[in-house]
């Protein structure tokens, strides 16, 4: 990663804050700082309540960060994000679309949201791709999980965005089916361009499509790496046992990553 490639997303010193009836103040995330250049596929690890969600929303210009920056194709996602957003795209299984329209129903509003100068054979395409041609008549409502997470990821490509973000994108899926899907999405970003970013519990898929991690724990970037470098700096033979070692490793002082947070701080040129 040399300073000169453009990046895709710029992140800087991003807090998150919210202000919680019962638990008070709940830092989610804390002072995140990290850049993903063009044509990367980088993941974003972590366990439950580690920041991921409230960071892909912040990058997404979903939620408006406390303080820092966050940059997307070159735009301020907090004052501009109208000019980032046809280019993005977000898929997630928590995110559900409007249960009565059927998935062609789905796909056209989108479809038109993002200006395509011909939905009716960009669904048909996608639909095809993806294997849901078969779906297209049906209320999205009445969609298994995994039929869902295909529809989802359809509507995620519908725009061939330059930055995809998602959030567990094979959630769901049988495990032939998630190997195919994990070989869509290579195939289309290698062809694409595109700048991958996505959050996932699922190691093997990390491992498989992403040349970077980045691990939070508590909000901030606990370690950062590529896979094969994780792996042989925690002495591991997978990724999955790395992450268990940071989930199980005791918290900082006060039970923040004060103190143990940024491990990778060795390599500023990883930044
Ligand atoms: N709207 C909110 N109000 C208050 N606290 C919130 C809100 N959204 C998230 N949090 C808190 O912020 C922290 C980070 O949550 P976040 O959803 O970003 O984690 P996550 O890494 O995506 O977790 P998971 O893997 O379980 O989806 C958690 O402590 C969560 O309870």
């Amino acid at each position: 990663m040399t300073p000169r490639e453009p990046r895709a997303i710029d992140v800087e010193n991003l807090t998150k804050i919210f202000d919680d009836r019962k638990r008070g103040r709940v830092t989610a995330v804390d002072a995140l700082s990290f850049e993903v250049p063009q044509g990367a596929t980088v993941g974003l690890l972590g366990g439950n309540g580690a920041g991921k969600t409230t960071t892909l929303s912040m990058l997404l210009g979903l939620l408006l960060p406390t303080t820092g920056r966050v940059r997307v194709l070159g735009v301020d996602m907090v004052r501009d994000r109208h000019k980032a957003l046809a280019r993005m795209n977000f898929s997630s299984p928590y995110v559900d679309l409007p249960h009565r329209l059927t998935v062609r129903e789905n796909l056209t509003v989108y479809a038109h949201l993002y200006g395509l100068s011909r939905p009716a054979a960009r669904i048909a395409e996608l639909a095809r791709d993806l294997d849901v041609a078969g779906l297209l008549e049906r209320p999205a409502g009445k969609l298994s999980a995994g039929q869902k997470t295909r529809v989802a990821l359809a509507k995620a490509l519908l725009n061939d965005p330059l930055v995809l973000i998602l959030d567990e994108p094979t959630a769901s899926l049988d495990p032939d089916t998630g190997d195919w899907v994990r070989g869509y999405l290579e195939e289309w970003r290698r062809r694409r361009g595109a700048t991958v970013f996505l959050a996932s519990h699922n190691m093997a898929e990390v491992e498989r499509l992403c040349e970077a991690v980045l691990i939070m724990r508590g909000g901030r970037v606990h370690d950062r790496g590529t896979p094969n470098d994780l792996v042989s700096r925690y002495g591991r033979v997978s990724l999955e046992e790395v992450f268990l070692d940071i989930a199980r490793a005791a918290p900082g002082p006060g039970g923040s990553e004060a103190s143990g947070g940024e491990a990778a701080q060795r390599s500023p040129s990883d930044r």
